[in-house]
């Protein structure tokens, strides 16, 4: 990944785990459950205090995951994330003042969409990989598929309610690239350091996404 607006991200899992870490000391045994199920992303979200010690505690330690930040909705967080060891990141939502910070970082991004003229605009400015959020409230699989018909050369991930009941579908549809969810990521399962828990549900979503 050397350009900001990249269409084929170097990770092989079509399933991104979209993670809420409060304690940085769970985020290398986290990395290492998932590799464990088949998953070489993380999306670690700027939604905790820890986030940032979490990203820098994975870079170090396990360079062969794919690590981007989640949740990236401020200019400022774009060097913040870099400087953690992110090499890529997504957002929710976007606005031209983070692209153009991305685009000077040259920092891989998937911009947030959630309308045809959001995905428009950013198809303008180089994108071509999106992330459809809150994929279900705007429409999911419907949206997706009509959004196909005119904008065909966008693919996207959608996130915000995907679940293994409808992993699949998404995935089996030709616009949708990856998919992303917190259902991998439990709460309690991080709190407990229930590292097997988390390996079991990478295990299913890997399955079930090379099915
Ligand atoms: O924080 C972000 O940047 C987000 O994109 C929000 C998360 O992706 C969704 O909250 C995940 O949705 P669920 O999988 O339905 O829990």
């Amino acid at each position: 990944m050397t350009t900001t607006c990249f269409s084929r991200p170097a990770f092989k899992s079509r399933v991104v785990p979209v993670i809420v870490l409060t304690d940085p000391s769970h985020a290398v045994p986290l990395a290492h459950a998932l590799l464990e199920g088949g998953i070489d992303v993380m999306e670690i979200t700027l939604r905790s205090d820890a986030a940032l010690a979490s990203i820098e505690a994975v870079a170090k330690a396990v360079p062969e995951m794919h690590l981007g930040a989640g949740t990236v909705t401020r200019v400022n967080e774009v060097q913040r994330v870099i400087d953690a060891g992110c090499t890529f990141a997504l957002s929710p939502g976007c606005t031209d003042a983070l692209v153009e910070a991305v685009k000077a970082a040259k920092l891989p991004f998937i911009p947030g969409v959630m309308t045809p003229g959001e995905v428009m605009h950013r198809r303008e400015q180089g994108f071509s990989l999106m992330k459809l959020f809150p994929a279900s409230q705007a429409g999911g699989m419907g949206m997706l598929k009509a959004m196909g018909a005119p904008i065909p050369d966008v693919s996207f991930c959608p996130t915000g309610g995907v679940s293994p009941e409808n992993l699949k579908d998404f995935l089996r549809l030709p616009n949708v690239a990856m998919a992303g969810g917190s259902w991998l990521t439990p709460a309690d399962a991080l709190k407990a350091g229930d590292w097997a828990q988390i390996t079991k549900l990478a295990r299913e979503a890997t399955a079930l996404a090379t099915a």
